[in-house]
């Protein structure tokens, strides 16, 4: 179990190092077009999850969500800290 903030540190240490073994450093480098689609993908698995499969599968859903928004954040360049002024 991992929280939200640990998780964007850990993505942030395999972007600055570019761990070859990475599924995010590999997402990175295909780029923001490619990353804001997986965003959307998951979104409309997370809708469809919530709404017909019960809430063990929405967790699951979203928990994907925010790991390729977190991936969208990195690939903008943009820091937590810049994401939460706006909430
Ligand atoms: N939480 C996640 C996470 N959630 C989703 N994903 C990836 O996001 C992609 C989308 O998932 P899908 O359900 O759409 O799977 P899929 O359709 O079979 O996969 P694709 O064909 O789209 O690649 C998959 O490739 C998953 O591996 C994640 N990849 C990594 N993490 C975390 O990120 C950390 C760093 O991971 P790496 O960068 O791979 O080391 C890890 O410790 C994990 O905890």
């Amino acid at each position: 179990m991992k929280t939200f903030e640990e998780l964007f540190d850990e993505l942030k240490a395999k972007a600055a190092t570019g761990d070859p073994t990475s599924g995010t450093v590999a997402a990175l480098t295909r780029g923001v077009h490619s990353v804001g689609k997986k965003v959307v993908e998951e979104a409309a698995e997370s809708w469809m999850a919530a709404e017909h499969e019960g809430p063990e599968r929405a967790a699951e859903e979203i928990s994907q969500l925010l790991y390729q928004a977190q991936v969208l954040m990195l690939a903008c360049g943009l820091e937590l800290k810049d994401v939460y002024r706006h909430l």
